[in-house]
């Protein structure tokens, strides 16, 4: 668990960045802090691992006050992904990925191995990337490649500050994909920060809104979206909320009864956004809704979405 107790950050002669900030990620929970530019989400991550100290309150990890941590020790257990990678350009990807178990005594046959696994686990066959020089990489590989790297010293906890911003849409949401698997698989304590909305709601289990160096609203995706608790929240979450609602259902949420007429395919298990858009690209027309097994369950149609949240059932909380 990562606990912030009244936590308070003013740089010298600026006003304060962040009030009395207490909160709490949840073991295995991924928790994703957004607010507008400039409203401490980088900050309040960086306190974590103490790149900055805190004016005042504390910072715990693991049921330990950071201040009390050795530093080296303290970042040993928390990977860290920034929007720039920073891999070592005269390293290959392979060497990247091991450098912390390479400086921390961890045998070379052993590291080679856990750095092929999160390579492949990040979509990067080890075959043909592992070899390679970052040069020679796409900007969404090196993300793969840096996330890897974050991982390979099976931290505990993540801090992730904006990693897939830099990267084009098609290529962060498949990214986005990969990463929500990744997590259920390995079971970090994340915190992610993002300015993207759609990003927080897909990712987070829970999402902590940030504004005038407070917190505005804590709780499940679904809670922001339905129940914004002032009016910044209301504000902040604006004109999308109603789209963004999408993100959290599935085609089967939405779905009528197969129809003949319909042409083309979409998913039972697609998220709604994605079987909007598939249906947008096929000009609208209804689509069969396919489950896992390849049989036709039922049909959408545009106007199928239009349908109310209100006579949708809430997606739950997470557990
Ligand atoms: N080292 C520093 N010295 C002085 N001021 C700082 C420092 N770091 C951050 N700030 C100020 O603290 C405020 C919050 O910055 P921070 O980077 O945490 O915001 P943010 O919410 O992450 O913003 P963005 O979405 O634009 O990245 C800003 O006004 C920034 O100028």
């Amino acid at each position: 668990m990562i606990e912030f107790r009244e936590v308070t950050k003013q740089f010298a002669g600026g006003p304060p960045v962040l009030s009395g900030i207490t909160l709490a990620v949840p073991e295995g929970e991924l928790v994703v802090l957004i607010g507008p530019s400039g409203s401490g989400k980088s900050t309040l991550m960086r306190l974590v691992n103490r790149l900055i100290e805190p004016t005042s309150g504390s910072v715990w990890v693991d049921g330990r006050d950071v201040a009390e941590v050795d530093v080296v020790e303290l970042r040993r257990n928390i990977g860290y992904v920034i929007q720039s990678v920073g891999l070592f350009p005269h390293l290959t990807v392979a060497q990247n990925v091991e450098l912390v178990p390479s400086i921390t005594g961890v045998p070379a046959a052993q590291r080679r191995r856990r750095a092929e696994e999160l390579l492949a686990l990040m979509g990067l066959e080890p075959a043909a990337y592992a070899e390679r020089y970052p040069r020679q990489l796409s900007g969404g590989q090196q993300q793969r490649v840096g996330i890897a790297r974050a991982l390979a010293a099976d931290p505990a906890y993540l801090l992730m500050d904006e990693p897939f911003s830099a990267l084009d849409p098609i290529t962060r949401e498949g990214l986005q994909d990969q990463f929500i698997q990744l997590k259920r698989d390995l079971g970090q304590t994340i915190l992610f920060v993002t300015h993207d909305v759609e990003e927080a709601v897909r990712l987070g289990d829970r999402i902590c809104l940030l504004g005038d160096g407070v917190i505005q609203q804590f709780g499940p995706p679904d809670e922001l979206l339905h129940r914004p608790a002032n009016g910044f929240a209301a504000s902040f979450l604006g004109d999308s909320r109603e789209l963004l609602r999408l993100v959290l259902r599935t085609a089967a949420d939405y779905m009528r009864p197969p129809d003949p007429a319909a042409r083309g395919q979409v998913g039972l298990d697609w998220p709604a956004d994605r079987a909007l858009s598939a249906l947008l690209g096929d000009g609208g027309a209804a689509m069969q809704v396919v489950a896992p097994s390849g049989e036709v369950v039922g049909s959408l149609r545009l106007s199928d979405f239009a349908r109310s949240p209100a006579e949708l059932q809430p997606a739950g909380p997470p557990a």
